[in-house]
Formats: C-alpha cells, sequence, structure tokens
C-alpha cells in the first residue's frame, strides 16, 4: 500500500470497521495551467493509487459544482416518476438509455446489483433531437445535460492532455489524438440512484468490483458507499465523500494506452445507508471508438470492442465472471 492510501480513519460497516481511504488532492486550476509540480503530482497519483480527488472549488471548477447541483435535481425528479416513463426508450445503446435495478451482477455471491440508472452519450446530446424520455426531454433539461456533458468533457482532457505531458508525448502520440470530439465515441454520462439495502439479507445491493471501461471517469456523490482496493492490498477502504471535490480515476482504455503504466484501480459501491437513496453521477471519458491498445490479455483491441466485451461481463453470473475475472478488472488481479 502507498502513502496516499494508508488509511488513518475507519467507519463502521455491516458489523465491522472499516479503513477510509486517504486520496490525494489534485487542484484543477493548476493543472489547466500546466502547472508542472502539479503534473508530477498527477502523474504519481495515476501510476500508484489510480485515483485522486479533484479540487473544484476556485473559479474554473466551480460551475461544475452548480451544474452538478441542477443535476442532481433533474435525477430526483426523473427517479422519482413512474416506471414506465423511466423507460419510455428502454436502452437504445450500451451508453445511452435507461436500466433499472437489478440488471447487473451484483456486489455478493448470487446477488444483483442495487442501482437503476440513466445513461445520456456525448454523441445523442450533440443531435438536434436526442433520443430522451418524454419526461426529460425539454429544452431545460438537455440543457443540464449538455452542460454537465460539456463541463465533464473539458476537464477529462485537460487530465489527459497532462498526462499526455507528464509522460513527454509529442504530436500524434498525445493521448488526445486517441479522444477527438468530433469521432465517434462511447463517452457517457451516467446517473445512479441506489436502494437502500442490508447488506446481510438485501438480494439487490450496490455495484460489483470492477474497473473501468473507459479512460479517465470523473465521479461526483455527497454519500458514503464508493469503496476501492488499493494497490497491494485484500483490504477494502472507503473513499469518503469530500465537498468541492470530485473523484477520479483511470479507466481501462487509458491504462493499456500508457502502456499498462498507469494504474486502473479495482473499486465497487455499497452503500452504508439502509434508509436513504444513494445519488451518484459519473462521467465516462472514453477513446474513440476506432482507437486500439494491447489489453490485458496481449490482444490489439479496437475501444468499442473492449466496452462491448466488458459490458457482457458486468451482466455475466459469478460464476461466468470467475472464468474471465481478468476482463472484469482490466486485468488488475487474478
Ligand atoms: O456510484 C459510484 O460511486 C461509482 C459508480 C461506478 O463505479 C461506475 O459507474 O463505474
Ligand atoms: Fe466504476
Amino acid at each position: 500500500m502507498t502513502i496516499a492510501t494508508i488509511p488513518r480513519k475507519s467507519i463502521p460497516y455491516n458489523g465491522e470497521e472499516v479503513p477510509v481511504c486517504e486520496l490525494e488532492i489534485i487542484n484543477f486550476s493548476r493543472l489547466l495551467s500546466q502547472e508542472q509540480t502539479e503534473i508530477k503530482k498527477l502523474l504519481r497519483c495515476c501510476q500508484d493509487a489510480g485515483f485522486f480527488y479533484l479540487d473544484l472549488e476556485d473559479i474554473d471548477g466551480k460551475r461544475m459544482l452548480e451544474d452538478h447541483q441542477r443535476l442532481l435535481a433533474l435525477m430526483r425528479r426523473f427517479f422519482n416518476s413512474p416506471h414506465d416513463e423511466k423507460n419510455e426508450i428502454g436502452l437504445p445503446s450500451l451508453e445511452h438509455g435507461y436500466e433499472p435495478v437489478g440488471n447487473h451482477t451484483g456486489v455478493l455471491e448470487g446477488t444483483m446489483d442495487g442501482y437503476e440508472i440513466l445513461q445520456v452519450s456525448r454523441d445523442e446530446i450533440r443531435m438536434p433531437n436526442p433520443n430522451l424520455p418524454s419526461i426529460v426531454h425539454n429544452t431545460r433539461d438537455i440543457k443540464t445535460f449538455s452542460d454537465f456533458i460539456g463541463g465533464s468533457n473539458i476537464i477529462t482532457k485537460t487530465i489527459l492532455s497532462c498526462l499526455s505531458t507528464a509522460f513527454g508525448l509529442s504530436g500524434e502520440a498525445r493521448f488526445e489524438n486517441a479522444h477527438r470530439n468530433e469521432h465517434k465515441s462511447n463517452s457517457a454520462l451516467a446517473m445512479m440512484r441506489y436502494l437502500p439495502g442490508d447488506p446481510q439479507s438485501s438480494k439487490e445491493i450496490g455495484h460489483q468490483k470492477h474497473t473501468d471501461i473507459g479512460s479517465l471517469t470523473l465521479l461526483f456523490s455527497e454519500q458514503w458507499g464508493l469503496q476501492v482496493l488499493p494497490p497491494g492490498s485484500d483490504t477494502w477502504g472507503f473513499v469518503e465523500p469530500k465537498k468541492g471535490h470530485a473523484v477520479v480515476n483511470v479507466g481501462d482504455s487509458l491504462r493499456f494506452a500508457s502502456g499498462h503504466k498507469l494504474f486502473s484501480c479495482i473499486h465497487q459501491v455499497v452503500p452504508i445507508d439502509n434508509v436513504a437513496d444513494r445519488y451518484s453521477i459519473a462521467f465516462f471519458l472514453r477513446p474513440e471508438n476506432h482507437a486500439k491498445f494491447l489489453d490485458s490479455q496481449g490482444r490489439w483491441v479496437r475501444a468499442d470492442q473492449w466496452h462491448d466485451e466488458k459490458f457482457d461481463v458486468f451482466k455475466a453470473t459469478h460464476a461466468e465472471q470467475k472464468l474471465v475475472n481478468s476482463m472484469l478488472v482490466g486485468g488488475m488481479e487474478g
């Protein structure tokens, strides 16, 4: 375990004291001006823990925090609507549409996941008339989605650019060149509502352990539940929600694109509150569909192929997942 993840605190969960991971803090405004000390620190975080807090409290990030609050209000209204209205367009593609609770394998053997999810893909929201359920298909809600996706894209691209600089990459070799804005990708906004559950008895709870498919994930949640498996450790640690900060993590695609030098950390979600719903929002920056890299099994894969294959693994039973475990966790263990 690295210094960045040595636990100093713990919280009670399911009758045990569970450590809280101390993630490092990276300042977004300093990344925006390519400050060398911040870039070095960013590289270290992405090589060690694969997870860090992003401080958005300064003027450059503050709008994103306001957009987060607006999106949360939209989510509350959406998720509290009748099932048929939420499910109006179903799931037209893996990264766009609605899925009810229990659609993926769960945290514990024999269980299913405990969250419902509305995804809005970046490519879809850029269309003149995006395909959305009627309850969120109006000028104001479309603006809320596109502001959040646009802002998240700027933030994650800034991080990506700093990582290219940290690796000394130039021209076509820079990571941005596999994430060009006008090329089709599976980049998407995911809005999740977790139902409260009892770890002893619930059959639908949390979000199974995994590494993220794409390049960088920008995550917002005001509530506990996210756990990471720090590198070299076999003990899960909670990530404390931190006001004014997002949590960022490296996904499989960027790990592969970096020649496996960056660390895509294994994580899961176990809501600790068995009374209140838990809301979380993730923006997944993913490479353009045609980008290719060497995956954890030594294959040259296209970004969209890795995306689609891994989604199948998320739905597979625990027994089936054991056979392809390395894919679920991007080859980070097993
Ligand atoms: O809900 C969260 O806090 C994390 C969700 C997550 O890991 C994911 O959607 O990939
Ligand atoms: Fe994740």
